[in-house]
């Protein structure tokens, strides 16, 4: 992107787990950054010209003959770099020293202790102090490269943080960006602000002006139509969108009969109430249900409903002379679970119907201006925008919608089963007070039949599982522990008042090893 590229880290992943907390913790520093994988990296590099670069860990081994390389380009460029974990050990395998094959590994906690002056541990870390860190590795640098000096050590590793003042590269064992190295914020801090010499005034209203201009270069005077679910992320993009180009903007919601209970007339009218964009409804619910009948596999059903989508945005597109550009409200989590890159370090875990269940054939270029941001971020771009609570608040809702949540074949005869026990649940969450706490609840109806006993009679009907969860980025999540008496509320009032469901179940599923929806 065209974002003030000297102001900019780039941050190259390996295919770590803990990747995307780099990003976080360069924003908290006020810089702003970008993640590419190391096979992309090039390009990234040189579309950003960053002012530094960090390499994250990976689960490979330099020692690996095909494992993940620093690009040439980056190493020879002479801009600061943070090499952690796997990337220290590949800064010193390319660069001339030696990595040894791990016999013992350190994983988790582990004290350092400092033995020099170093420019990452300015204002922190002196001299002798021993200090908490959260290690991860098997294999371990033996042999520093030309130019480099330790300047802390732990037991398991002798060269924990090392540095090489002249060319403005640093490297550590252990992991900065987790919440488990107390200090590691403030060092990831240091090398962006004082070794990149970066200034830290990136904000939220930076980022509106900077994506403001690139939007407007990007679409120049040509129409765009926006996907509008009423989700925090795409009103969020529309009314981003709309301060750029104005009324070259449509939005379009579409009604694919997959969602809650009164949903489209409420996004309809709440859109309409405090937004003067042009907003167009479609109901595509039979062409969606028509397309799910007989389908039972989550990643087909996913693929089918993100074509879907794209045939309904093409529609309209033409119905209001033509559009060149479609605009969505994907975010960074969307990418990251959707996207395997070929021979890449991420695998696929499900395809978002807006990434990776997109048809490989579009007419229509995306626009994207929320593509790296995390959802709490995306919130506060919203009130940067004076988006009105009632958007900025509302828990996520998945675009596939309630076909996610029908595991098996999805018919309107069950989706309107499923509206009217979600529909209880959140009201009675709404109720007690607990709606702001809960960062996602819903529930789900299973393809699974029980016996029951209702009015002395057996009954032979579906089994309905609830789910909340507190999160920040939905990247992690945990359950949300409601008190027994609340669930044996909503599960009484659900087999009372839902005909089909006569069984009611809680998921204590945290993710990982879960993920939030069930597919
Ligand atoms: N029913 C819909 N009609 C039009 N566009 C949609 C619809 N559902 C999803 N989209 C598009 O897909 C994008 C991704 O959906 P997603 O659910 O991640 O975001 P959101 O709905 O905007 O926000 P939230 O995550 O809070 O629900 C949306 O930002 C929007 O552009
Ligand atoms: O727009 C979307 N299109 C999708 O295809 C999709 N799949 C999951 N989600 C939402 O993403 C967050 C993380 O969900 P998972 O833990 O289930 O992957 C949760 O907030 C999910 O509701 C989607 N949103
Ligand atoms: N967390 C990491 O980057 C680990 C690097 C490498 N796989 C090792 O075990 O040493
Ligand atoms: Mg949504």
């Amino acid at each position: 992107m065209s974002i003030q590229t000297s102001e900019s880290v780039l941050i190259v992943d390996f295919g770590s787990q803990v990747t995307q907390l780099i990003a976080r913790r360069v924003r908290e520093a006020g810089v702003y950054s970008e993640i590419a994988p190391f096979n992309a990296a090039e390009e990234a590099f040189n579309r950003m010209d960053p002012a530094g670069i960090i390499l994250s860990g990976s689960p490979a081994s330099v020692l690996d003959e095909n494992g993940p390389r620093i690009p040439d380009v980056i190493l020879d460029s002479g801009r600061p770099m943070l090499g952690i974990c796997y990337g220290q050990q590949s800064l010193m395998h390319q660069m001339g020293g030696e990595v040894l094959l791990g016999d013992a590994g350190e994983f988790g906690r582990a004290f350092i202790e400092i033995e020099d002056e170093c420019a990452l541990f300015d204002g922190l870390w002196e001299v002798g102090e021993k200090h908490q860190v959260w290690m991860s590795h098997g294999d371990k640098v033996s042999q520093l490269a030309e130019g480099f000096r330790p300047v802390a050590s732990s037991p398991g590793a002798p060269f924990a943080v090392i540095a090489n003042d002249e060319k403005r590269i640093y490297a550590m064992q252990f992991h900065p960006e987790v919440v488990h190295t107390p200090d590691g914020g403030k060092l990831l801090k240091n090398f962006v602000r004082h070794v990149c010499g970066l200034s830290g005034d990136w904000t939220m209203a930076e980022f509106r002006k900077a994506k403001i201009d690139e939007i407007r270069e990007q679409v120049g005077d040509k129409r765009v139509i926006c996907g509008l679910s009423g989700g925090v992320d795409s009103a969020v993009a529309a009314v981003l969108i709309h301060e750029a180009i104005g009324d070259q903007l449509t939005c379009v919601f579409v009604d694919h009969g997959l969602m809650r209970m009164g949903e489209a007339e409420q996004v309809v009218s709440l859109f309409r109430g405090h937004y003067n964009i042009p907003l167009v409804h479609v109901d595509a619910s039979t062409l969606f249900l028509k397309g799910l009948e007989g389908e039972t596999d989550p990643e087909r059903k996913r693929k089918f409903i993100g074509k879907t989508f794209i045939d309904v945005f093409e529609d309209e597109a033409k119905k209001i002379g033509g559009a060149e550009f479609l605009a969505q409200g994907t975010l960074y989590p969307d990418v990251i679970e959707s996207v395997s890159f070929t021979g890449g370090p991420s695998v696929t875990i499900k395809s978002h119907h807006n990434v990776g269940g997109l048809p490989e054939r579009m007419d229509m270029k995306l626009v994207e201006p929320l593509r790296e941001l995390f959802k709490d971020e995306v919130r506060e771009l919203g009130r940067e925008l004076g988006l009105p609570d009632v958007f900025v608040g509302r828990h996520p809702f998945p675009g596939p919608g309630l076909a996610i949540r029908i595991p098996g074949e999805v018919s309107r005869e069950r989706c309107d089963i499923l509206r009217k026990a979600d529909a209880i649940y959140l009201e009675e969450i709404r109720n007690a007070g607990l709606y702001d706490a809960i960062w996602q609840a819903f529930a789900v109806l299973l393809p699974v039949k029980t016996v029951g006993v209702m009015g002395d009679g057996r009954t032979y009907d579906s089994v309905c599982g609830l789910r909340a969860v507190t999160s920040t980025d939905g990247m992690t999540a945990d359950i949300y522990p409601f008190d027994a008496a609340f669930l044996s509320r909503v599960a009484t009032r659900i087999i009372n008042e839902v005909k089909g469901i006569n069984r009611v179940v809680y998921d204590y599923t945290s993710k990982p090893p879960g993920t939030i929806e069930w597919e």
